[in-house]
């Protein structure tokens, strides 16, 4: 009786709190954008000023920072600190709620990665060169005097230093090979371009970094790729949010690696797949880095939600997916300080369902013994352990938790909790899902986001939340599952005659306007002979041509692709995209629509680059899978993989070199290190 009373009271006052509480909006914040997305996206600021007065403009390159010195900002919330120490309990002690906050508002200590898809040899070379340059920066003394203001601003000043401070470089320790690297807290980006005798340093990494030998990536954000096991070379893997790219980045270098670090033996591939249209671009810039390994790599723009089920003979299904998902991005506060200042109780309300729905996907699209690696940059239990014990809930034991708490035994960690608190956007904690439905407090709020006893019995203490303080790093949340059966029943519901996802296209590209032709059979055989194609494994009717809206015939087609050839970097993109009958009979397209609809499978449309039909070398591909088509600019070498990925195993007769050598232009460990002159003097 006392508790209904309690209860009842609870309620009422917490109905009151929520009276004024306006409708929160929807907050879907991917990781705050870094410098390099920044640059890719929009341009570098800076530069575009410059460009009409001075010769020697800047790179882009992410080693240039972005001049956003959020120095006026007050790196305190107090419902931020209630939230994760009182109700989430994620922190156990005031102390340590306190160093996890001095943590929170010192800026991220640059890392970087030597990449596995450059030989060992050289690998081993770059490292050496590493370790010159981390002896002789020891000795240089840090002049923060310009940025120490930035550096250390907090709502005290407390953690100014009073002590001279030297710069490090120092292998990340729970990593055992040396191959990632940390500079000590101070030295930001803004400081290696504006101290000189930091400078030599820079040039090497902006040099390397360019060259696809060094990548820029935060610590934690390298470890969901890493937590993958039984590499195998035949590996189908989806990476499902992927852009800007840099796990994809580190999925198909694990795939070469598995190979012997011979490129010659994959024969799996990376999906990496992306929503976001102009995040997709961004996963092309950053992936065309990986050089022989990019045609290894298909990027698609899907809504990973409804990622379709490619119609192949056998469905194809995958080994390793990575769902690096959207979420609220809390653990990106060292790099994103305006978190401080916006962050919000309820910013995981209206994520979660998108995350299991996500999750669930996956596990659809996996095959048994398929393992699915889950991760947020989000501290939020809502988007983290609820999202899970969701997962597992509907799977029925198909999914099971697998122990990462020997995977890097020197790792900090707190283990996934079994319990944890849902809030309201004024931070006020939720009792039960009835309360939030009876107040009506934010109808994004799911039933899921709350613990139920089950979760008890899930494991999820193998999951790890990693926080800024234990590592010196972001915040990072990552569970792997384990696919230990076939699902009893679909757990998505995709309806694939009315695609409800909203087809997003390339803009500028003349790609809505296009329009589908049957293939010209003579054509059609002169393609499957010359790449040496069992003709009887194909029908005319598999094939078809993608024209532009005002070509009529073949000629039309050759100066449709005469015109796109000669866009800067066209056909070197990888870049695939979904056209629906739906959406082409949107564009008053019915009868191509029709034409599409009654393909069979399976076909794959190859374009000759203009006249020269006797090369073959640059060619256009679509293969189209029933109501989904899929379409690339590839490259001659791209063409098995292609095939692959739609199932078809055929090799093509004539074969190109790779470049694979030539890629791994690491310089000697000995090599003078010459200032490269693009880059000189754009320090002012
Ligand atoms: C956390 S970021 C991914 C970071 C990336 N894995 C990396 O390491 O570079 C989340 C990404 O998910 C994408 N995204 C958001 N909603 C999505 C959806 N429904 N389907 C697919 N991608 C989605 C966003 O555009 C964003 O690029």
């Amino acid at each position: 009786m006392l508790q209904q009373e309690n209860q009842n009271q609870l309620v009422s006052s917490l109905s009151t709190i929520h009276q004024n509480e306006e409708k929160s909006e929807h907050h879907n914040r991917e990781h705050a954008p870094t410098a390099e997305e920044d640059i890719l996206l929009h341009g570098a600021p800076q530069l575009k000023k410059r460009k009409s007065n001075k010769k020697k403009k800047e790179r882009k390159n992410e080693w240039n920072p972005k001049k956003t010195p959020q120095r006026d900002i007050e790196k305190t919330n107090k419902m931020f600190e209630e939230y994760y120490f009182k109700q989430q309990k994620v922190v156990e002690t005031e102390e340590e709620l306190n160093e996890m906050l001095n943590a929170c508002r010192s800026p991220l200590p640059i890392t970087f990665r030597v990449n596995q898809s450059i030989p060992k040899q050289y690998q081993e070379k770059l490292k050496q060169k590493i370790k010159l340059f981390s002896e002789n920066i020891k000795n240089i003394r840090i002049d923060n005097s310009a940025t120490a203001q930035f550096l250390y601003k907090s709502s005290t000043d407390s953690e100014k230093p009073s002590e001279p401070e030297y710069a490090s470089l120092e292998p990340v320790s729970f990593i055992a090979d040396e191959s990632i690297w940390q500079m000590s807290d101070a030295i930001t980006k803004e400081l290696l371009r504006k101290q000189p005798e930091l400078a030599q340093f820079r040039d090497f990494l902006m040099r390397e970094t360019e060259k696809g030998n060094l990548s820029r990536q935060e610590v934690v954000s390298m470890l969901p790729p890493l937590m993958f096991t039984n590499w195998k070379p035949s590996d189908r893997v989806l990476d499902m949010c992927a852009a800007p790219g840099s796990k994809t980045a580190q999925l198909v270098e694990l795939l070469y690696q598995s190979g012997g670090g011979d490129s010659k033996n994959i024969t799996g591939f990376v999906i990496a797949n992306d929503n976001d249209v102009k995040r997709a671009y961004l996963l092309v810039h950053q992936l065309q880095r990986l050089n022989f390994l990019f045609p290894h790599v298909i990027i698609t723009n899907h809504d990973a939600t409804k990622f379709p089920q490619f119609h192949t003979e056998p469905k194809l299904q995958f080994d390793k997916i990575l769902c690096d998902i959207m979420c609220s991005g809390d653990g990106t506060i060292r790099k994103s300080p305006t978190t401080w200042t916006q962050w919000k109780a309820n910013m995981g309300h209206g994520l979660h369902k998108l995350q299991v729905d996500c999750v669930l996907r996956a596990v659809e699209l996996l095959k048994v013994g398929g393992e699915i690696v889950y991760s947020t940059c989000a501290l939020n239990p809502v988007e983290d352990e609820a999202v899970v014990a969701e997962v597992i809930r509907r799977t029925k034991g198909k999914l099971v938790l697998q122990d990462l708490s020997s995977r890097f035994p020197s790792l900090k960690y707190k283990p996934g909790m079994t319990t944890w608190t849902v809030a309201s956007k004024k931070g006020v904690t939720i009792p039960t899902y009835e309360d939030a439905l009876k107040l009506n407090l934010d109808n994004r709020i799911v039933e899921s986001e709350f613990p139920k006893e089950d979760v008890k019995s899930m494991n999820i203490h193998y999951t790890m939340r990693i926080l800024p303080h234990q590592n010196n790093t972001g915040g990072f949340y990552i569970a792997h599952f384990k696919k230990v059966g076939e699902l009893d029943e679909p757990v998505v519901q995709l309806c694939s005659d009315t695609p409800n996802e909203k087809i997003k296209q390339f803009k500028g590209r003349n790609v809505q306007k296009d329009t589908i032709q049957s293939m010209d059979p003579e054509k059609l055989n002169s393609i499957l002979d010359f790449y040496g194609f069992n003709k009887d494994a194909f029908t005319n009717e598999q094939f078809c041509l993608r024209m532009s809206e005002n070509s009529t015939g073949t000629d039309g087609v050759r100066k449709v692709i005469k015109v796109e050839l000669n866009l800067a970097n066209f056909i070197n993109f990888l870049v695939e995209y979904q056209i629906s009958t739906e959406s082409i009979r949107e564009n008053d397209q019915s009868v191509e629509a029709e034409k599409i609809t009654s393909m069979q499978p399976g076909g794959v449309l190859v374009k000759l680059k203009d006249c020269e039909e006797s090369s073959h070398d640059d060619i256009f591909a679509i293969g189209f899978k029933g109501e989904h088509t899929l379409s690339r600019h590839v490259k001659f070498e791209h063409i098995p993989v292609l095939l692959k990925s739609i199932g078809c195993t055929l090799e093509p007769k004539k074969k190109k070199e790779t470049k694979e050598t030539s890629s791994c232009d690491v310089p000697p460990v000995d090599e003078d290190d010459t200032v490269d002159p693009k880059i000189k003097g754009d320090d002012e």
